[in-house]
């Protein structure tokens, strides 16, 4: 395939598509990864060192990754004439089936929609799954962050974060509030001068996808609890709507029957036998409930901006977002990357914690069937983390901890695969 700026390695071979959609992984997948804007220069290149270390270890060079460049963001407007989204950027990362990113440069308030989130939206990466834990030894706010152990599925395409919004005063908004008002009989818009306007769309379809992936996932991983997080109190049609549509597809798709009534519902796991509980909680509550009774959470199935304000605010509990990973992904292709931003106040500095980056890597190479090469990561984190050789983020909340760098973090973690 010929591409403008991307150069396709001539040593690997690309990843297929099986018809049940599982995939064909050769010994050197081409891999495609965004560098990323901001602390992407820093995190980037360790994450693929890391990522390069833990797969030589475990196979003895038999199994080896060809990375791919392509661009988003700042690098691709240098190389695309002003193209921050560059169109065959998204071809290679379709083609390729699984890749990685660093983060891209949102504007607040105005400049270009989010990139982030455009690549989701074109890709149909529906879910967006963070898994949250705690590594022992890493720093926390909380008195037992051991108990903090659970996976959340964001649904990625709809919702107020889909970008369908009109600014105060343009002709777009004067449009849609006097159909509102004149067309909607609402009368409840507090000012209808100077009024930006935000749409939520929520289907059934997006929610039911989602929420079967969450429960899937539920039962493949023999966990005991699918929690569906909502504001369906006040927006009944949207969030209210998510949680009846996820208990729907639970009784109609798994068979989970009523607990009580309902509307909490509960299955037998197929594979072993053990007890699933559907249950729900409003978005507020949830909040103070992750910090106070972690343990009554494992999966979590949540709209898009809810799952967005849940993921920092976990991540915090467990260490922060240096080490919060995470996966965009469809039914066939996945992009994986960090839960945090591009920090742009620390870029080039060597200084961040590309942890989140390398545990998102842990989490493709286990999508690749590469797990003992993810179980390398994991065994090499926590040997960096064990051995107090960390970044800024843990070292200045930390007794005793050695200040690491971030290309240094990496290699610590290398030495302690
Ligand atoms: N998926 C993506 O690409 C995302 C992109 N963004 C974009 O990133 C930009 C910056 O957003 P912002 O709100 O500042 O959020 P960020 O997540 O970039 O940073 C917020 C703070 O989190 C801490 N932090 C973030 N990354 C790390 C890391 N690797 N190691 C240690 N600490 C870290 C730092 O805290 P401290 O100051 O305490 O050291 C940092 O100041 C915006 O343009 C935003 O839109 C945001 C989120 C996701
Ligand atoms: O796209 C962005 O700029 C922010 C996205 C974000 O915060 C997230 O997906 O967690
Ligand atoms: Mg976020």
């Amino acid at each position: 395939m010929g591409y403008q700026h991307i150069q396709v390695p001539a040593d690997g071979t690309p990843i297929s598509i099986n018809e049940d959609k599982s995939l064909n992984v050769p010994d050197r997948p081409i891999i495609s990864f965004v560098e990323g804007d901001g602390i992407g220069i820093d995190i980037t290149p360790v994450m693929r060192k890391v990522t390069d270390a833990a797969v030589n270890k475990a196979y003895g060079g038999a199994k080896s990754i060809a990375w791919m460049e392509v661009y988003c963001g700042e690098k691709a407007a240098e190389r695309y004439e002003g193209d921050w989204f560059p169109a065959e950027t998204l071809d290679a990362i379709k083609a390729y089936v699984v890749g990685i990113k660093g983060p891209l440069t949102t504007p607040v308030g105005g400049g270009f929609r989010s990139l982030n989130v455009a690549l989701r939206q074109e890709m149909d990466l529906y879910v967006c799954q963070r898994p949250v834990r705690w590594f022992t030894g890493v720093p926390s706010p909380v008195k037992e962050p051991q108990k903090t152990n659970m996976v959340i599925f964001r649904e990625n395409s709809e919702d107020i974060y889909a970008g369908i919004e009109y600014k105060a005063d343009s002709d777009d908004a004067q449009k849609v509030i006097r159909f509102l008002t004149e067309e909607m009989g609402v009368t409840k818009i507090r000012f209808e001068n100077h009024c930006g306007i935000g749409i939520k769309p929520v289907s059934e379809e997006g929610t039911k996808r989602l929420v079967r992936k969450a429960l899937q996932y539920t039962i493949d991983q023999d966990l005991p609890s699918l929690t569906l997080v909502h504001k369906g109190n006040i927006m009944k049609f949207t969030e209210g709507a998510f949680c009846d549509w996820g208990y729907e597809l639970a009784r109609e798709e798994f068979g989970a029957e009523l607990i009580d009534g309902g509307p909490w519902c509960k299955l037998n796991n197929p594979n072993t036998g053990k007890e699933i509980v559907v249950k729900d909680v409003i978005a507020d509550a949830m909040l103070q409930q992750v910090l106070l009774r972690p343990d009554e959470y494992s999966v979590i199935a949540t709209l898009n901006l809810n799952g967005d304000y849940l993921s920092d605010a976990l991540a915090a509990q467990v260490g922060g977002i240096g080490i919060a990973p995470g996966a965009n992904l469809s039914d066939t292709v996945a992009l994986f990357e960090a839960t945090h931003g591009t920090a742009p106040k620390y870029t080039g500095q060597d200084k961040v914690n590309p942890g989140s980056l390398i545990l998102s890597a842990e989490m493709m190479l286990r999508h690749l069937g590469w797990n003992e090469a993810a179980e390398l990561i994991v065994k090499g984190v926590e040997g960096a983390i064990g051995a107090k050789t960390v970044t800024y983020d843990f070292e200045r909340l930390m007794d005793g901890a050695t200040l690491m760098s971030c290309s240094a973090f990496g290699e610590e973690i290398i030495n302690h695969m």
